[in-house]
């Protein structure tokens, strides 16, 4: 009997999801959807493996605060009537912070649910609706085991300087430390840029991971030594709705001059800053990219430009660049924000190719360039799909001992 995999993937404004075969090799997607949170209405869309749309639905009225459980309730009853027989055998989530233990996916206990709560203040966007799509799943399929994979573990061995704060040691010692994220596309994009360009992977490679969250890491020979995110998802590049970094000066104002409590400045750099701050329009930059407004040029400016600086101190880090790569939905389709990023930085090595940029083809940069840019598409359900599989295997092999 085949057996099958259910991955979650709660992003903050959006719920990817998938279906997966066990078949001994690499698992096979089945079907793979999402949720997303538009202006004022809510969108499931799912393709099967091969990308073609198996199902869609639209609805209105659903609060904000109530889009992240409404959504699971119907991938879950979406799933059980298109595919009725399936045999799940577990559910993998993305758990976007696993604070300073997790450093490999785990099975969940109750004990680890425990702890993934208690870092709920470390990723107030992604954590509790990481950990509502573990219950939930639990709730769906008692028997079926959970299992966390986490987008921290992959920088966990960060050399001291990328994981400290210069702040006095005890901090350090009790986990304030800068964790990075996105690693589960980080692991994915590598590991592909592996099969298709080997000696670049093995390289010293900048992957710059531009969807509504956005950060940037830097890799040499597979490992992340380096990454713009910090602490918190908050830090580095300016999202959809996020501030990227800030002068710590600014929250003491904010504070004591202007008297915001704490849930109001968490409130104003979580959800209200970033493209949307700056734009006064929109997190979307689809959105921004169609507007014609000052404030919406702008926004995407300042996008540009931070990414500019992270990649030249990123470069400075890994001593030179062999490669680019640009992923999330900003970096996969967004070709002006690519050329944005890339006019001007021959002196780092890299000439653009543009028509090749216009078609976000997977190899970006022109044939004299000596620094290879590619666009990947990066999935984090596969690499959920990968790491379940692997917390499985390891099982049954202690089992089996
Ligand atoms: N064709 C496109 N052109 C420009 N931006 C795009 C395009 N498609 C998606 N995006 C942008 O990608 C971002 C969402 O990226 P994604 O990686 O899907 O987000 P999430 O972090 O929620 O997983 C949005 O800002 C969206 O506007
Ligand atoms: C960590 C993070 O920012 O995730 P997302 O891109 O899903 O918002
Ligand atoms: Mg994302």
């Amino acid at each position: 009997m085949s057996r099958h995999v259910v991955t979650l993937n709660a992003g903050s404004s959006s719920i990817k999801f998938a279906l997966f075969e066990l078949n001994g090799g690499e698992p096979v997607a089945l079907a793979i959807g999402l949720v997303e949170m538009l202006a004022d209405t809510r969108r499931l869309k799912v393709s099967n493996g091969a990308g073609a749309t198996i199902h869609e639905d639209a609805w209105r009225d659903v609060a904000d605060a109530s889009f992240h459980t409404d959504a699971l309730r119907r991938i879950l009853a979406w799933r059980s009537g298109a595919f009725p027989t399936a045999n799940v055998v577990a559910a993998g989530h993305r758990v976007v912070h696993g604070g300073v233990r997790y450093d490999a996916p785990v099975l969940v206990t109750d004990e680890v649910l425990r702890e993934l709560e208690a870092l709920i203040p470390l990723a107030p966007l992604h954590q509790p609706h990481n950990i509502a799509g573990i219950l939930a799943a639990r709730e769906a399929w008692p028997h079926v085991r959970q299992v966390a994979c986490f987008d921290t573990a992959f920088h966990r061995a960060h050399p001291f300087v990328n994981d400290v704060f210069a702040l006095p040691r005890k901090f350090y010692d009790e986990g304030v430390r800068r964790y990075g994220f996105h690693g589960l596309s980080y692991q994915y994009v590598i590991e592909k840029l592996r099969t298709i360009a080997p000696l670049y992977a093995a390289g010293r490679v900048v992957v710059a991971h531009l969807g509504n969250g956005a950060s940037m890491c830097a890799i040499r020979d597979g490992h992340s030594i380096g990454s713009s995110m910090g602490f918190t998802a908050l830090d580095g590049l300016p999202m959809g709705t996020r501030c990227g970094q800030l002068d710590p000066g600014v929250v003491l104002y904010l504070m004591q001059e202007k008297k915001l409590s704490a849930e109001a400045i968490a409130d104003l750099l979580y959800r209200e800053s970033g493209l949307k701050g700056l734009s006064g329009l929109s997190h979307d930059m689809r959105v921004l990219e169609a507007s014609d407004t000052t404030e919406a040029r702008q926004a995407i400016e300042y996008f540009v430009f931070r990414i500019r600086r992270e990649l030249g101190g990123l470069a400075a880090v890994l001593e030179g660049i062999d490669a680019v790569v640009f992923c999330g939905g900003i970096g996969e389709h967004a070709w002006r924000v690519r050329e944005g990023v890339l006019e001007g930085m021959e002196w780092i090595g890299v000439e653009l190719d543009r028509s090749a940029n216009l078609e976000s083809r997977q190899v970006i940069s022109s044939e004299r360039s000596r620094v290879r840019v590619f666009v990947i598409p990066t999935n984090e359900e596969a690499m959920i799909a990968r790491q379940t599989t692997d917390v499985l295997d390891r099982e049954s092999a202690a089992a089996a001992a």
